[in-house]
């Protein structure tokens, strides 16, 4: 039977809330309507800065609150847009923010932001949230979750078929032989705050600054050396290991570099860290999404690195731009239908299991 859910998305590249609304069953997940809303400023930086380590538990649990009722305000907003009735949507999967992820950790947690409770309370509608939490109690890394939904999504692919997400992180899905996938590590992360550092912009504009200069091959190597790369899965990453200190520390002694070789640099380290992972399977086909599919030279580089032929899933006709919001979707719909996600051999954990908390509106 057809029902209805809502996926909200908000991914480490802070730059917005992405709603998907799907129509599910049981083969089938179509987006029926969707909307991005960009990330206010202010709170991009506060939350910036948590995840840099600097604020207090008051900090915290104050920017819990304010997204929940930022997430509760889009959902709303989408509604209304779409003139759709509370009552005609089953639940909506909440991804929330990541503000720390550490499945490494003696104590390992992943800790996502947007109290789920004002969300259901305002909207009237259930809402599913907390998803990473029980793979964690079951020793995974409670990421990447994709993985699941990429291969419900494309089950009918004759190929030998790897689908990328290519976002703040990128993480990548093998859905031939044995299914696995893993955080493959930064995707325009770096890229993106260089920009910011250097043009004051969010983003590098289909890579056109990256494009203008020449890759540092000792840099590069450098870089691509991280132990984090040679990690075999599972494994999963985030702003904790990728950010400015990261960056900092590589670039220390190659000052004398120009902002456009730096930033090529950067969009190398991606395509390279990338290829290499697609390199190493029979994969012959790759499925490209996420904001990195708008970087027309990251793709083109990523077409030079990979063996397999890459991609946008658009050319499949899922919309790569929301695909992790319809992902969240189909998580809700899976966990109010009890059913679990088949994850283990992605995350580790010592089992699969039902993900996701439920919070009601009533
Ligand atoms: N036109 C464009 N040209 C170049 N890059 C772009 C363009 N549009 C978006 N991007 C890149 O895509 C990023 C956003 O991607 P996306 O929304 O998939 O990330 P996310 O979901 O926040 O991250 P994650 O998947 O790691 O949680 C931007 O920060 C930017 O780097
Ligand atoms: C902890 C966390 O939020 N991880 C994100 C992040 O963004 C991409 C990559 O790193 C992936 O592991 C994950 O997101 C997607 C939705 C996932 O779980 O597949």
């Amino acid at each position: 039977m057809k029902e209805y859910y809502l996926g909200v998305m908000s991914g480490t590249s802070l730059d917005g809330i992405d709603i998907a609304l799907c129509e599910i069953d049981d083969t089938h997940c179509k987006l029926f309507a969707s909307a991005e809303y960009p990330f206010p400023g202010v709170l991009k930086e506060e939350i910036l800065k948590l995840t840099a380590g600097f604020g207090t538990l008051r900090h915290i649990g104050e920017c819990h609150t304010k997204l929940g009722l930022l997430f509760a305000e889009c959902i709303n907003d989408f509604l209304t847009t779409n003139a759709l009735h509370v009552k005609s949507i089953h639940a909506i999967g909440l991804h929330g923010q990541t503000l720390w992820h550490a499945p490494d950790s003696l104590y390992p947690f992943s800790m996502q932001l947007g109290n789920p409770n004002i969300v259901a309370a305002k909207t009237g509608i259930t809402t599913v949230a907390d998803f990473r939490g029980k793979d964690i109690a079951n020793g995974g890394e409670g990421a990447p979750f994709a993985p699941a939904f990429h291969q419900f999504l494309f089950a009918d692919t004759q190929e030998n078929t790897a689908v990328l997400n290519i976002g703040g992180m990128a993480n990548i899905s093998l859905l031939f032989d044995t299914f696995c996938g893993w955080d493959v590590g930064c995707g325009n992360v770096l890229m993106d705050m260089w920009m910011q550092k250097t043009e004051s912009q969010n983003y590098d504009t289909e890579g056109a600054f990256a494009k203008s200069g020449e890759p540092h091959e000792a840099l590069l190597a450098q870089m691509l050396a991280d132990e984090y790369f040679d990690k075999k899965a599972p494994k999963s990453t985030g702003r904790e290991y990728f950010n400015a200190a990261w960056l900092e520390k590589n670039l220390r002694g190659f000052e004398h570099l120009s902002d456009t070789q730096v930033q090529r640099t950067l969009l190398e380290l991606t395509a390279h860290s990338i290829a290499n992972d697609v390199n190493a399977t029979q994969a012959t086909q790759l499925i490209v999404c996420g904001g990195g599919t708008k970087n027309s030279f990251l793709m083109q580089r990523l077409n030079v690195l990979c063996h397999a032929k890459v991609l946008p899933s658009d050319a499949l006709g899922i919309n790569s731009d929301f695909l992790e919001a319809m992902a969240f979707a189909w998580f809700a719909k899976k966990r109010i239908h009890q059913e679990p996600l088949l994850l283990k051999k992605v995350t580790g954990a010592k089992k699969d299991s039902i993900a996701g908390a439920i919070y009601a509106a009533d």
